[in-house]
């Protein structure tokens, strides 16, 4: 137990929780969340409609604090950070939100970048990297189209590239497969195994079972299920 507010120095963990619990006002949604996800680890997060998977996950990128318990990122305390801290700690996150915005009068590729010029970490090799990622996620041919102009699966591609051109530590997904086929989601899912077989932790909120089970055959995801307020470990027969 690290005290309040303290760093954990030898923690590993990139994202963990101490019996963390969340309220709306007075409507507590979460409790008792005990978790520690860790460097290169997988993770889904599942459940019922409004049991709290995107609060959860909110409080995993510092958009939330944990009304009760505790949250560490990278070992800090959620409860010590100021905003500079918190920005400090997203540029070691990748988020894709459950209904990406993107700004529509910028190209695909201006959006993509906007997180490295944000955080002031463009620089002379950013159009190349910008160029390979591109490519990596198949959207090289899209570069300069514009937001309004993109398919849902390339627009879910491009939320990926966006969240990783910052190199994070670990990605958080809330239903990145959401409106997709099966075609396109199991391309976006493959672009999350390869990025955590590079060593990235995953965290990504479904409802998708097929999709977890698609998972599974290559990696070895946890499942986690929120359902009353509370997180339970999946049983393996999904
Ligand atoms: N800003 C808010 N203020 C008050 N209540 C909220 C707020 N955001 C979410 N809630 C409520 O908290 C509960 C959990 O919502 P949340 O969006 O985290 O669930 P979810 O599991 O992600 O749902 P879904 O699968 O439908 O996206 C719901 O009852 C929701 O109405």
């Amino acid at each position: 137990m690290v005290p309040p507010g303290a760093t954990r120095r030898n923690g590993a963990a990139v994202i963990e929780f101490e019996e963390a619990g969340f309220s709306y006002g007075q409507d507590r949604i979460l409790s008792g969340l005990t978790l520690q996800v860790t460097p290169g680890s997988f993770h889904f997060l599942t459940g019922p409609s409004g049991a709290g998977k995107t609060t959860f996950l909110k409080m995993c990128y510092l958009a939330l604090r944990p009304s009760e318990g505790r949250m560490l990122s990278f070992g800090r305390d959620a409860a010590g950070m100021d905003r500079d801290d918190i920005a400090r700690q997203r540029q070691r996150m990748g988020v894709m939100h459950q209904n990406c915005q993107f700004l529509d009068h910028l190209s695909l590729r201006d959006n993509i970048m906007l997180p490295l010029r944000v955080s002031g970490r463009a620089d002379g090799n950013s159009d190349q990297d910008l160029d390979d990622l591109l490519k990596w996620v198949g959207l090289e041919h899209r570069a300069t189209a514009l937001p309004p102009e993109l398919s849902g699966g390339e627009r879910q591609r491009a939320a990926l590239a966006r969240a990783i051109i910052v190199a994070p530590d670990v990605i958080v997904a809330d239903e990145p497969t959401g409106n997709l086929d099966w075609a396109m989601a199991e391309k976006v899912l493959r672009l999350l195994v390869e990025l955590n077989r590079l060593g990235k932790a995953i965290l990504i909120a479904t409802h998708d079972l097929n999709l977890i089970r698609a998972a599974k055959a290559d990696v070895n995801a946890r499942v986690l299920r929120l359902a009353k307020g509370r997180m339970t470990v999946a049983g393996t027969d999904l």
